[in-house]
This record gives structure tokens, sequence and C-alpha cells, in this order.
């Protein structure tokens, strides 16, 4: 099957347009919806299952980067606490750019998932144990990320490519450090084991390894009408699912 991809300059365009005074969506109830499609294609991959011994690791390492992508990621890991996992979140660099992120953090408390920050930035990787966790969650950045990268990030891009072999990274819409319409640009990279493009994907997804990553699409809330007006065909999600194999 052959998937049509959408610039990082028409994914912008129509995130603008959702949340535009016609459509009228609010970034909440986005994000919402993309978080736990994030939370949804984990549990695809990565089941957990208590009667299986290989299969009972439960920690999902969640970093949040400072926009919505990060946003993303707080989301999903609130639903995965809901869906059995045990979350713990990092969220080096906290923005004021939208006040309800701040909620967002409330609402992890609430859940009593653990979060750490930018004190944490020397140790972060003592919570990262190959045998307890079944993934680390890349929410940093998405579709507004522009090279080069300002700290502290960089140096977790590059742990987290030493890690990759040895706990699977799941990409939240683009690899972290990709560029959203030319892929991989460093000589170093992220390769995700499963990426969860959102909405549509971009063209980066098409630079990813098939070997090695599971590509999902997820963020279902768009209509026929629309996706045809932005070039694209809508994906045939089934039933109620939120995420749907490509
Ligand atoms: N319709 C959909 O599909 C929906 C998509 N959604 C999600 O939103 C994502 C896009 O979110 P976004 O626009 O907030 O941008 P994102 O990529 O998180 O990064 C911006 C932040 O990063 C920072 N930053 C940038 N470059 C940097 C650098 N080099 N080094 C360091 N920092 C850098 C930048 O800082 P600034 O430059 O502004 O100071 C800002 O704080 C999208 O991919 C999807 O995951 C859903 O939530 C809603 C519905
Ligand atoms: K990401």
């Amino acid at each position: 099957m052959s998937i049509k991809v959408v610039s990082s300059k028409l994914a912008a365009e129509i995130d603008k347009e959702l949340m535009g005074p016609h459509i009228g969506f609010t970034l909440q109830q986005l994000m919402e919806l993309a978080g736990f499609s994030v939370a949804q294609a984990i549990t695809r991959e990565f089941p957990i299952n208590k009667a299986d011994q290989s299969l009972r690791k439960k920690n999902v390492f969640v970093i949040a980067g400072p926009g919505n992508n990060g946003g993303d990621g707080l989301v999903a890991a609130r639903h995965l606490k809901l869906f059995g996992y045990n979350p713990i979140v990092y969220y080096p660099k906290r923005s004021e750019k939208q006040p309800f992120y701040k909620q967002l953090v409330n609402q992890l408390d609430f859940f009593k998932v653990p979060l750490l920050s930018q004190e944490d930035n020397d140790n972060w990787m003592d919570y990262l144990k190959e045998e307890d966790t079944v993934c680390i969650v890349d929410a940093i950045f998405g579709f507004s990320f522009k090279p080069p990268m300002r700290p502290p990030f960089q140096d977790i891009v590059d742990k987290l490519v030493e890690l990759e072999d040895k706990i699977p990274i799941v990409s939240v819409d683009i690899p972290t450090g990709w560029d959203v319409d030319q892929g991989p640009i460093t000589e170093r990279f992220i390769s995700p084991s499963l990426l969860v493009s959102l909405t549509v994907p971009k063209p980066c997804s098409t630079f990813i390894n098939k070997k090695k990553t599971s590509h999902y699409i997820g963020g279902r809330f768009i209509s026929r009408e629309f996706a045809n007006k932005f070039g694209f065909e809508p994906f045939n999600y089934e039933s109620t699912d939120q995420v749907l194999k490509i």
C-alpha cells in the first residue's frame, strides 16, 4: 500500500484549520486523542501479560519535550497507567506556553505517575533498566522541531541512540532529531522500533527502517472530506480502534 505523506508545512496548516474558527477543536481535545492513540499502539506492540514471565516488564519511560509533542507524551503516560503499565515521565524543560500542560502534570500526580524534572538531568538513566522497561517513549519533538537541537536534548538523544538496541524506542509523530521532511540528517540518529504518526504520516516516515520499525497511524479525528481537501485518503481504522498499523 502506498501511503500519502504531508509536509511539515501542510501538517501545521492541518493543525491550524482543525483548531480554527470553523471546526473549532481545542488543542486539549486533539492532544487527548493523540496521546490515547500512542498508548494504544504500545499495547499492540508491547503487550504486558502477567501470566507470561517474558512479558512481565511494565515500566514505560516517557521523555516529554517542551511543546505539544511533549504534551502527547504526558497524555500517553496517563493512559498507559490506566492500561496497567508503570509509566515514569522525564520532563526536563517545562514550558509555560500552554497553561494546561500544568494540568496534565497535575493529572499525572493524581495517578501517582513518577515525574522527573530538570534536576534529574544527570541521573535520568538510573530509571531505565533493561530488565524492567518495556519501551521508551520519545515525545521530545514533533513537527515544529528546527535543528540544531539545543541543550539538554542533544545529550538525551545521544543516550537514546546508545540504548535503542537494548530498549525499544517509540517515537511520537517524528523520530526526534529527524528533519520532518528530509528524515535523518545527522550522523547519529534515533531509529525507533515503533513510530506513531499522528493524523497523517510526515515525509520523514518514508526513511524508517521497515525491518526494524513498526509504523502506526493514530489521531483519529478527521473526516473523509477534510482528508481529501488536503490531498490524502482517510485511514481505514477498524471498529473503535484509535490506531492502525500501516
Ligand atoms: N493534528 C495533529 O496531528 C496534532 C498533533 N499534535 C502534536 O503536536 C506536535 C507539534 O507540536 P508543536 O507545534 O508544539 O511542536 P513540537 O514539535 O512539540 O516542538 C516545539 C517545541 O520544541 C522547541 N524546539 C524546537 N526546535 C528546537 C531545538 N532545535 N532545540 C530545542 N528546542 C526546540 C520549541 O521551542 P521554541 O523554539 O518555540 O523556543 C517548542 O517548545 C505534533 O508533532 C504532534 O505530536 C497534538 O498534540 C495535537 C494534534
Ligand atoms: K518525537
